[in-house]
């Protein structure tokens, strides 16, 4: 279906203009004056509204504020000539998307910014109709994505979440790997069972050992008591195993035997206990390469490879970015207690020109940090520096002269700030590489990344 845009002057030739430049792409109601403009606003939903500030018994920016106090995300843009331009600016600190100014003499000017706009409004529609759906189906994450790549991903998770095979996802870090296992167990008929997660990165081989296995009281020393482990709690549901190829040689061959034999033994026990679960890993890193250089066991690849499933990264999803930023300013907005908001036209842009090397956990750190730091109101493009130094978006102090020496520690901290941050551009978001090539250990990593703010998690 067309979307609907709802063109408001009383220059019979920009109408005109308007409406054949736009006839093939949306379906172009005329107004040419405010009476026919809210008899028409009243009778349908508009997907924009195109505003001419002259009107002969109405001022354009009122009208609007009358429609948007009806409709608050109302997606408007304002038709101004020179004279009023300064009005018009400050009409978008107040939530009016964007303005132009007439006469048009970039038309495909006109086009793109008709274009962010009516995308602005399918992000705002597209949030409303998934929290919808997801208050029906109870107990399923908020997967945002409606981009060609990610409807084919979901759609292959939909297929593949009752089959109870085993489910590979592969995906740089940050893309969501954890969200869509956990759609993965919502999707399944072991929903109402346990699921449980367990990054094989994050813990020493013998923590790791101890958390799948369980053991016995005196199994090692501080084994104060018998701990059942995931093996066992999972029974019936669904495991998760995050950066499988960080597990260590000794428990690859372990799980491989659990998955084999559907048994296993608690640490400083010979009983074997069966155990029924659907396994769900994840890697950054390709798994097929690590099995190459001989770092993961071959046999259990083939074992875990069943359905694998690529999360692509967010430079790859168009469209979405968008999604996502409405996505989380709502989120963020909710938890604490601020109106922040709508985005302008030029902090749409900021949003989808940046590349997002940290993937969705970038953009969501990015919204965040806005929402918390911003009094309220409109979201501009200096709120915003995507991608860019992550210090706080609103500087708090005016940034040092360039030749004002630096105290060694705050050289340090820049310096360590910029270096992991291009990085992790160079590892296309792929942390264990970012360890790899710094020499930093992965937990160390964490660390001070999210000490940066590069990651929030
Ligand atoms: N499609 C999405 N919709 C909504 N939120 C998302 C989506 N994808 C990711 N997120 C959010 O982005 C953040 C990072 O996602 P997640 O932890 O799933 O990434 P990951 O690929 O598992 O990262 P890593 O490899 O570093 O563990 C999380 O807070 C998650 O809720």
């Amino acid at each position: 279906m067309l979307p609907k845009i709802l063109v408001v002057d009383d220059d019979r030739y920009t109408r005109t203009l308007i409406q054949q430049l736009m006839r093939k792409t949306a379906e172009v109601h005329l107004a040419e004056d405010g009476a026919a403009a809210r008899r028409l606003f009243a009778d349908m939903d508009f997907n924009l509204v195109l505003m001419d500030q002259r009107l002969p018994h109405d001022k354009g920016l009122d009208l609007l504020r009358e429609f948007r106090s009806r409709k608050p995300r109302l997606v408007a843009i304002l038709i101004t000539g020179y004279a009023d331009v300064h009005e018009a600016v400050a009409a978008v600190r107040e939530g009016l998307f964007d303005y132009l100014s007439k006469p048009f003499e970039d038309l495909e000017a006109l086009e793109a910014a008709v274009g962010k706009a009516l995308e602005l409004d399918r992000a705002y529609r597209e949030i409303d109709s998934l929290r919808s759906r997801l208050a029906q189906e109870s107990g399923a994450p908020h997967v945002v994505g409606q981009s060609p790549a990610m409807e084919r991903l979901q759609g292959q998770i939909r297929e593949v979440a009752g089959l109870d095979t085993t489910v590979l996802l592969e995906g740089e870090s940050g893309t969501g790997k954890d969200v869509i296992a956990k759609l993965t167990h919502a999707l399944s008929q072991r929903s109402h069972k346990p699921y449980l997660e367990v990054n094989c990165g994050g813990l020493p081989e013998s923590l790791l050992e101890s958390l799948l296995f369980g053991y016995e009281k005196g199994a090692f020393t501080g084994a104060s008591q018998t701990t059942p482990g995931y093996f066992e709690k999972v029974n019936g549901g669904n495991l998760f195993l995050d950066e499988i190829a960080d597990m260590s040689p000794k428990l690859q061959s372990s799980l491989l035997r659990v998955l084999q034999d559907h048994s296993f033994c608690r640490i400083g026990s010979t009983q074997a206990r069966t155990t029924d679960f659907r396994l769900i890993c994840a890697t950054n890193r390709a798994l097929a390469g690590e099995v190459k250089a001989g770092r993961f066991r071959e046999d259990l690849y083939y074992r875990i490879n069943v359905v694998a499933v690529r999360l692509p990264p967010l430079r790859e999803r168009s469209g979405d970015v968008l999604r996502l930023a409405v996505h989380f300013l709502e989120h963020y907005n909710a938890r604490f207690a601020k109106q922040c908001g709508p985005f302008t036209a030029d902090a749409v842009r900021a949003l989808e020109a940046c590349s997002w090397p940290g993937n969705v956990r970038e953009l969501q750190h990015c919204i965040e940090r806005v929402v918390a730091l911003h009094r309220g109101g409109v979201i501009d493009r200096v709120h915003l520096n995507p991608g860019g130094d992550p210090q706080p978006a609103v500087p708090v102090d005016a940034p040092p002269e360039p030749d004002t020496p630096l105290a060694y520690q705050q050289a340090r901290a820049e310096f360590e700030r910029d270096y992991l941050h291009r990085l992790l551009q160079t590892a296309h978001g792929n942390m264990s590489e970012v360890a790899r090539l710094s020499g930093i250990p992965r937990q160390n990593l964490y660390v001070r990344m999210k000490r940066w703010g590069i990651v929030t998690e």
